[in-house]
């Protein structure tokens, strides 16, 4: 059975309605206590009044409410409008609570107390002890007598990953007209370009998990954007003021991982010739992007997990460890279960990583984010080349833009913009033809992938698929029976060959026809 507690500021109203020099009502805490539609099985009030005073309310508030042991917390401010110091000791209360519990539903007060504190009740309610929100409401009645009430606040907004990192980073003046300002979406994130729902969902869970200080794991296919991802969760997190060192494991030679990521000593190896920091050290304070993590030998795997259970390392040659504060972001093409399964990468450095997953789908899986991405890169390259001498700004015809959403896109985004590139500078006019794409599109050798890979839409023909693969067996094995059919048919485990000869038929082959 969950409880109800009640969580508010004592405010000057309040204190005045307790005094008797209240002319109207009797101050919002009271109000929320004496709304019949809520029964709190707990009430903590804060207060930066003198004690005595808010001690006095106290007694009031139990005499007036029937509530009584209302817990009262002296909470000295360095000023009522002192939004650093409000969150810093709100938050300290709230944690000495033991808050969050699953059995217990917060509410907070928004209407005792000053602005600040309101706006603060906010960002904890929307980020670390998610609560209800409630107001005082008042009404003027046509008699003129005035009445009192109260109200749920509620906003779907997710202050966790929009606003957070920007309230814990700027002065209190910039967090006062952020407050006032309408909500946006996290600027980091607004270079990804995307309409589908897949990848929303996707920034969502990285703006969400961006601000908390976990190590990520980001899993997609070449191209597919997981250093621009990292990139945007550093901008988003704490840690954007320092650095953001980007390492591909995969390009460092094997023998070089550790000193490249820990760093050596001077004379630790032949070769050695001076000290090295290491890729770990650089990112001190900041973020480490290990790309390629599946690259990773198994020894620097052992080393990498010391590194993040004990938050130290130990250069190549050094025998003591030195204290690093690192934010890992790993990323990788591999199926690393898969990898881990094989044993070639440590079960135990897997779960560490994978805090925070982050699934970045195909383009081939997202069509519609293909469309939106042929018109901004098309822009960009416009906007790259406008200076050029002779250079017309270019269009894409519907015949070029059906091809580009219909290809399987094994290079994902990149592959995307540069056969755009290519397109853009070969084609002679301003319109981009289906046969600027088609001679610029890099065909790599039929692979599984492209047949099982193709994307999926509207229209999507399975039966021409297979077709295709049916097509290209029979002209094969007309080649390797030099066209006799009989053989051919044996080849594909095929009865007879009149069946052959009428599949051949079907599929319009004829017997002169030979795969490529
Ligand atoms: N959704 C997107 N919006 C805009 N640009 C994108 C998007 N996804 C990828 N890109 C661009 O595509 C290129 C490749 O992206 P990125 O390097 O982040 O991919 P990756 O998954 O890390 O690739 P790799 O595995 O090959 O290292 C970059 O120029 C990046 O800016």
């Amino acid at each position: 059975m969950q409880k109800k507690w009640l969580i508010s500021w004592i405010g000057e109203t309040d204190h005045k309605a307790a005094e008797g020099t209240l002319r109207d009502g009797v101050g919002p805490v009271a109000n929320a206590l004496m709304d019949s539609s809520v029964k709190y099985d707990c009430i903590h009030l804060l207060t930066n009044y003198p004690h005595e005073r808010s001690v006095q309310f106290c007694d009031w508030l139990e005499q007036k409410t029937g509530y009584v042991a209302v817990n009262l917390q002296d909470v000295h401010l360095a000023g009522p409008t002192h939004y650093a110091d409000i969150y810093l000791q709100v938050s300290q209360f709230l944690t000495e609570l033991k808050l969050p519990k699953d059995n217990i539903e917060l509410t907070f007060h928004l209407s005792p107390g000053t602005p600040a504190m309101a706006v603060i009740w906010i960002m904890l309610a929307k980020t670390r002890f998610p609560a209800s929100l409630i107001q005082s409401l008042q009404s003027k009645l046509d008699d003129g007598t005035v009445t009192f009430g109260i109200e749920k606040v509620d906003f779907p907004f997710d202050l966790a990953s929009d606003f957070l990192p920007e309230f814990l980073q700027r002065s209190d003046q910039r967090i006062e007209r952020l407050a006032a300002a309408p909500l946006s979406h996290a600027p980091e994130f607004a270079k990804i370009i995307h309409c589908s729902a897949m990848m929303q969902e996707q920034i969502d869970l990285s703006r969400r998990v961006a601000i908390h200080n976990v190590p990520i794991l980001i899993l997609g296919e070449t191209g597919t954007g997981k250093e621009l991802f990292a990139t945007a969760i550093h901008e988003a997190s704490r840690r954007k003021a320092q650095a953001f060192i980007a390492v591909n494991c995969g390009a460092i030679p094997k023998e070089l991982v550790n000193s490249e990521l820990f760093g050596h000593k001077k004379g630790a190896f032949t070769g050695a010739d001076s000290a090295r920091k290491g890729h770990f050290r650089e990112a001190d304070g900041g973020t480490l992007f290990l790309d390629e993590i599946g690259d990773l030998p198994l020894d620097a795997q052992v080393r990498l997990l010391r590194a993040l259970q004990e938050g130290q390392i130990t250069p190549v040659g050094e025998t003591n460890p030195i204290k690093v504060d690192v934010r890992i972001i790993a990323a990788t093409h591999r199926d690393l279960m898969a990898e881990v399964a094989a044993g070639r990468f440590r079960e135990d450095l897997f779960h560490r990583l994978a805090v925070g997953i982050i699934h970045l789908p195909p383009l081939r899986d997202r069509s519609e984010d293909i469309e939106l991405l042929i018109e901004h890169s098309l822009a960009r390259i416009n906007n790259d080349s406008r200076d050029l001498p002779e250079w017309q700004n270019k269009i894409i015809s519907v015949g070029a833009k059906n091809i580009l959403l219909s290809h399987s896109w094994p290079g994902n985004v990149r592959e995307l913009y540069h056969t755009l590139l290519r397109a853009a500078i070969w084609s002679r006019q301003a319109e981009i033809t289906a046969a600027d794409i088609s001679r610029n599109l890099l065909q790599m050798p039929a692979s599984t992938n492209q047949i099982l890979d193709q994307p999926l839409h509207k229209g999507f023909d399975l039966q021409a698929l297979l077709d295709q693969v049916e097509r290209h067996y029979l002209q094969r094995a007309i080649k390797k029976s030099a066209g006799k059919k009989k053989q051919a048919a044996e080849y594909l485990n095929i009865s007879n060959y009149q069946t052959l000869s009428n599949r051949m038929e079907k599929l319009g082959i004829s017997s002169g026809e030979q795969a490529e």
